[in-house]
């Protein structure tokens, strides 16, 4: 039986959990909030995100020690925000990881550095890139919960990678599919926190649908410039992994990113949106990085820059939005 240790206690954590108990696996997971490890060992569900969501004593694990977790794992699912994934991870070393292969179910990039978390993986605990996955598509924890029929992507450098651990993620309502494009769908999954922010934005200034069809027209192109600088090669920008993701976080009720830019587009400022906020917006995050990162490469970027404006620089989302309208095509 695969054994597959699960490390964060979020909403997306609960739902790959869900997803991963529908097959032939043993789960390991560890929850940093102790309250929690012993809610879930005694009702069986998890006490702060996707409630009704039941999950089999038989085959999920909770731990509170990281180590004791990953022991004897053969995968590693990272399900943390990437602002916040360090932190727990810091006492391991590449011992703890050898053998296992490490699946990034993240979103966002690590602040200080600007670098993917499957980057970070390889570089801090010398996981070979090819035993790496990330898992992408349009898909909310929220749906899952419910069994709505949702598509993955997981992607790796290495195809037979992906094609394994896409066979642990499928079940009667998702469809998990293999993609041999790393870093486009990494950054892509990144990229479209932003959008989702500039749409949520636009969307609490009153803008409407006809001016968000156009933003998000606008944000494909964006992210195809950046990702075909940053990684060039052929790529499908159509694919569900890159425009389906774009368009259900910018169009979902579900959305974190969206809802948080919606707040910042009402008037509220940045810490009193995520105080409100139960959830992370990675987004937040990530524009800083792309930001910060685009100043190497120079890509136009003006969704981007927008963003970065109005959640760092303090400018008035009204004039950047303003001032964006006009750059829009
Ligand atoms: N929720 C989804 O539908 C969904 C879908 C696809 C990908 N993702 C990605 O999954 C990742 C996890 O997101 P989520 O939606 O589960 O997040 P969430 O907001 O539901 O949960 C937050 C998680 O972060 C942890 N956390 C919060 N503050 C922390 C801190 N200061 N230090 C350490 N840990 C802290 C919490 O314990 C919890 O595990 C993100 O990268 C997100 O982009 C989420
Ligand atoms: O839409 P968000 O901001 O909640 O992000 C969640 C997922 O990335 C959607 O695939």
């Amino acid at each position: 039986m695969t054994s597959i240790a699960v490390i964060g206690g979020g909403s997306w954590a609960t739902a790959i959990i869900k997803i991963l108990s529908e097959n032939n696996v043993s789960i390991r997971w560890w929850l940093r909030d102790r309250a929690a490890v012993e809610h879930i060992r005694k009702h069986h569900y998890n006490p702060d995100y996707l409630r009704d969501v039941r999950l089999s004593p038989r085959k999920v694990k909770t731990f509170t020690k990281i180590t004791d977790a990953l022991n004897g794992a053969d995968y590693v699912i990272l399900a943390i925000p990437a602002a916040f994934v360090q932190e727990p991870l810091a006492a391991l070393t590449p011992k703890h990881f050898e053998g296992k292969r490490v699946v990034s179910a993240i979103k966002g990039m690590i602040p200080q550095r600007h670098i993917l978390v499957t980057d970070w993986v390889e570089e801090h605990f010398h996981v070979p890139i090819d035993q790496m996955c990330v898992i992408a598509g349009p898909c909310h924890a929220e749906e899952v919960a419910l069994e709505k029929q949702s598509y993955l992507t997981i992607a790796s450098t290495h195809e037979a990678c992906a094609a394994d651990f896409a066979q642990l993620m499928s079940c009667s309502f998702v469809t998990a599919n293999p993609l041999a494009d790393l870093y486009g769908v990494e950054y892509a999954a990144v990229m479209k926190n932003i959008v989702a922010l500039a749409c949520g934005i636009s969307h609490g200034l009153g803008y409407g649908d006809n001016f968000q069809a156009v933003m998000v027209s606008n944000a494909m192109q964006e992210i195809k410039r950046f990702v075909d600088a940053v990684d060039p090669r052929e790529r499908d920008l159509s694919a569900s992994a890159y425009l389906g993701d774009l368009l259900v976080t910018a169009y979902s009720q579900f959305s974190r990113n969206r809802t948080f830019g919606n707040m910042i587009g009402r008037g509220y400022s940045v810490q009193s949106a995520q105080m409100e906020m139960k959830m992370i917006a990675e987004g937040y995050y990530a524009v800083n990085s792309i930001y910060e990162m685009n100043k190497q490469y120079g890509v136009e970027m003006p969704i981007t820059e927008a963003t970065y404006k109005i959640l760092y620089e303090r400018e008035a989302p009204a004039s950047e939005i303003a001032k964006l309208k006009l750059r829009l095509r």
